[in-house]
């Protein structure tokens, strides 16, 4: 599958131009707010004609303002699920779900009901009311209801926006399997480095109505642009649970040659996950630190550095060929000697699993 999005539309003072190409699987549009992701996803779904441009389905022009086409959003065939659930109020949770078969009628065959109530996990909430369900259950009708409707790709607009911590980290699980399990691709659009990280396989990142970068997750969350969040800057890696400690609950993940202890005593053994290492936490030794509590500290080379305005540089450090990236004030770079080929230590202080 692939995605081919070209739009330019001038809304008010704001004027949106941007162009980007997806494959299969979750690719995130990621930006701060007021940046373009939901008039970019508007005009993916045909809410909005772009004043220029392009958006073709595997090959299916949808829109095409050269060629003066445009098909109505009902006849795309997209999915969507927006910040709240949507839910009809007066339909219980098994009405809701065939309210989106029955349009999948028209759409062609459409996933069976026992399917997608086991993937989201609803099987227990089916004869219930909107009303009795908490947030995250709303939005887990909400998904099933839209891929009943056998969509060609689905829209997410901030789905987990509204929710608390607690529920969001309860549908996280199933979005991953939606996007391990179901052949559909999704637009995902957020602003939490969390989710990106987590679910996205590709990343744009939006800024000022352009698209600023765009890549895997892995490349872009590793080498974040300028527009991002202080705060977001971090490592993206990949590995697999090499060994779990159960009685300190510690687990092993072996990255491309180096490795790492994280808390957690539940991991399967062999299961690929995801860690993410802010950059703000991690320090920077000239030589091997002893008797540190740290749990992770990595020998690499420094491969690049970047200046940034607040006294602060950001360092890349080649640690056998995982990346990791470190926030030092100026003033420390210059006091260690940091330079661009120099050995140092990474002594990384949380990392964030998310598997
Ligand atoms: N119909 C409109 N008329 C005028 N300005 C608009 C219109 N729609 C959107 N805008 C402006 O376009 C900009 C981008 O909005 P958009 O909703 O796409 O951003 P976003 O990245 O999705 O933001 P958020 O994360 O806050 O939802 C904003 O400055 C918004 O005020």
């Amino acid at each position: 599958m692939t995605l081919v999005v070209k739009a330019k539309q001038r809304l008010g003072a704001f004027a949106l131009d941007a162009a980007f190409t997806s494959e299969c699987g979750i690719t995130a549009l990621f930006g701060r707010s007021g940046s373009g992701k939901t008039s970019m996803i508007r005009i993916i779904a045909g809410l909005a004609r772009p004043d220029d441009g392009q958006v073709i389905l595997d090959g299916e022009v949808v829109t095409d303002t050269d060629r003066r086409i445009f098909v109505a959003k009902h006849r795309r065939k997209f999915g969507y699920v927006f910040q709240e659930a949507r839910l009809f109020p007066h339909l219980s949770v098994r009405h809701n779900l065939s309210y989106g078969r029955w349009f999948a009628k028209a759409a062609g065959p459409a996933e069976s009901l026992d399917r997608i109530v086991a993937l989201l996990g609803i099987e227990n909430l089916l004869e219930r009311r909107p009303e009795k369900l908490s947030g995250g259950e709303k939005q887990r009708v909400a998904i099933g209801r839209a891929l009943l409707s056998a969509p060609r790709l689905l829209l997410m607009d901030e789905p987990l926006a509204a929710l608390d911590d607690a529920r969001k980290a309860e549908v996280m699980p199933y979005l991953e399997r939606l996007r391990d399990e179901m052949d559909i691709p999704i637009v995902y659009v957020s602003h939490s480095i969390t989710e990106v990280a987590r679910l996205a396989n590709q990343v744009v990142v939006m800024q000022d109505g352009k698209v600023e970068a765009v890549g895997s997750a892995l490349d872009v969350l590793s080498h974040p642009p300028a527009s991002f969040e202080r705060r977001d800057a971090g490592a993206l890696l990949e590995g697999k649970v090499e060994s779990v400690d159960a009685r300190h609950c510690i687990a092993t993940i072996a990255l491309k040659s180096a490795q790492l202890r994280v808390p957690g005593a539940m991991l399967t053994l062999g299961k690929a996950v995801r860690v993410r290492i802010p950059s703000r936490d991690v320090m920077l030794a000239m030589r091997e630190p002893e008797a540190l509590s740290a749990l992770n500290i990595l020998k690499g080379t420094v491969q690049n550095m970047t200046q940034a305005d607040d006294a602060t540089v950001d360092v890349l450090i080649d640690c056998g060929g995982d990346i990791i990236l470190s926030r030092i004030t100026s003033f420390s770079a210059e006091r260690l000697g940091v330079c661009i080929g120099a050995p140092v230590f990474a002594v990384i202080k949380t990392v964030a699993l998310e598997q």
